[in-house]
């Protein structure tokens, strides 16, 4: 069953979230069911680049991985677009566990697939009303239930924050899921920034304000503050 790819890139660092600073290799899924206002992969879901993507197997993707990371790399993070979308990923999540390689997977938590239970790293990232979008919390009970009970890995939340309204809406998600580690992130409000340090000295002082107001928050006591580690490092470019 083919899987339609868009990118596949590294080994790089993980920039974010549970795993930040490993070493992996990405694969970036085409579609979402979301339209960030915000999202910094517009092109996996806008149509921008619908004649550039991929219909791949899962063994032409592990071919294309070794191909771009040699030998280099035991871990691979597939991200999109929404992979959650994608039945057909459950063979390529099998295939490079047969390699002895570990697999993360970046989701918004709007769909569920038997194959999460298999996954080592996985990121559940709902997204809070600077989005535009809304959660089905229906939806996201079930999927934390399901891993709770049946995941062999690990599983957190991330939730993107650019305004005081996301900082209450983190709040509401670490109270409904109070055992769940959860990572503030630092919101990239800057995508179309080509000059890095400009962006660097902004995405610095984002990161501060937002420690700033969560040290001071009462109801945000366990929770890990991060920035988006590869813009600092990289600004907006792609494959990185
Ligand atoms: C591009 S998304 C792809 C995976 C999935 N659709 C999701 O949103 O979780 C990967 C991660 O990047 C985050 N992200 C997207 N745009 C961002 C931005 N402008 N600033 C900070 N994080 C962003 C998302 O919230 C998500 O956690
Ligand atoms: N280095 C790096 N880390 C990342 N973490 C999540 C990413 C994503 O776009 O899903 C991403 C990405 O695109 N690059
Ligand atoms: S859910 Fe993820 S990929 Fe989809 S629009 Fe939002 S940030 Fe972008
Ligand atoms: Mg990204």
């Amino acid at each position: 069953m083919k899987i339609p790819v868009l990118e596949i890139f590294g080994p790089t660092i993980q920039g974010e979230g549970m795993v930040i600073g490993r070493k992996t290799m990405f694969v970036r899924t085409a579609g979402c069911d979301y339209s960030c206002s915000w999202c910094d992969s517009k092109f996996t879901w806008d149509g921008s680049e619908k004649d550039s993507i991929q219909m791949l197997e899962p063994a032409e993707i592990f071919d294309s991985l070794k191909e771009v990371g040699g030998n280099k790399f035991g871990h691979v993070t597939i991200s999109g677009g929404n992979p959650g979308l994608l039945k057909q990923i459950d063979s390529l999540v099998d295939l490079l566990h047969q390699h002895q390689i570990e697999v993360a997977l970046e989701t918004q938590g709007s769909r569920w697939q038997n194959w999460f239970t298999k996954i080592d790293d996985l990121t559940l990232s709902p997204k809070p009303p600077s989005s535009g979008m809304k959660t089905n919390f229906t939806t996201l009970d079930y999927i934390i239930e399901r891993l709770h009970k049946e995941q062999d890995g690990h599983f957190s939340l991330k939730v993107v924050i650019f305004d005081q309204e996301d900082l209450t809406y983190a709040e509401q998600i670490h109270e409904r899921y109070p055992s769940v580690t959860l990572f503030l992130q630092v919101g990239n409000d800057n995508l179309e920034a080509n000059e890095n340090e400009s962006l660097l000295s902004d995405l610095l002082e984002k990161y501060e304000k937002l420690i700033d107001r969560v040290m001071e928050n009462k109801l945000l006591k366990d929770v890990r503050v991060l920035p988006q580690l590869h813009t600092y490092l990289w600004g907006n470019k792609r494959g990185v």
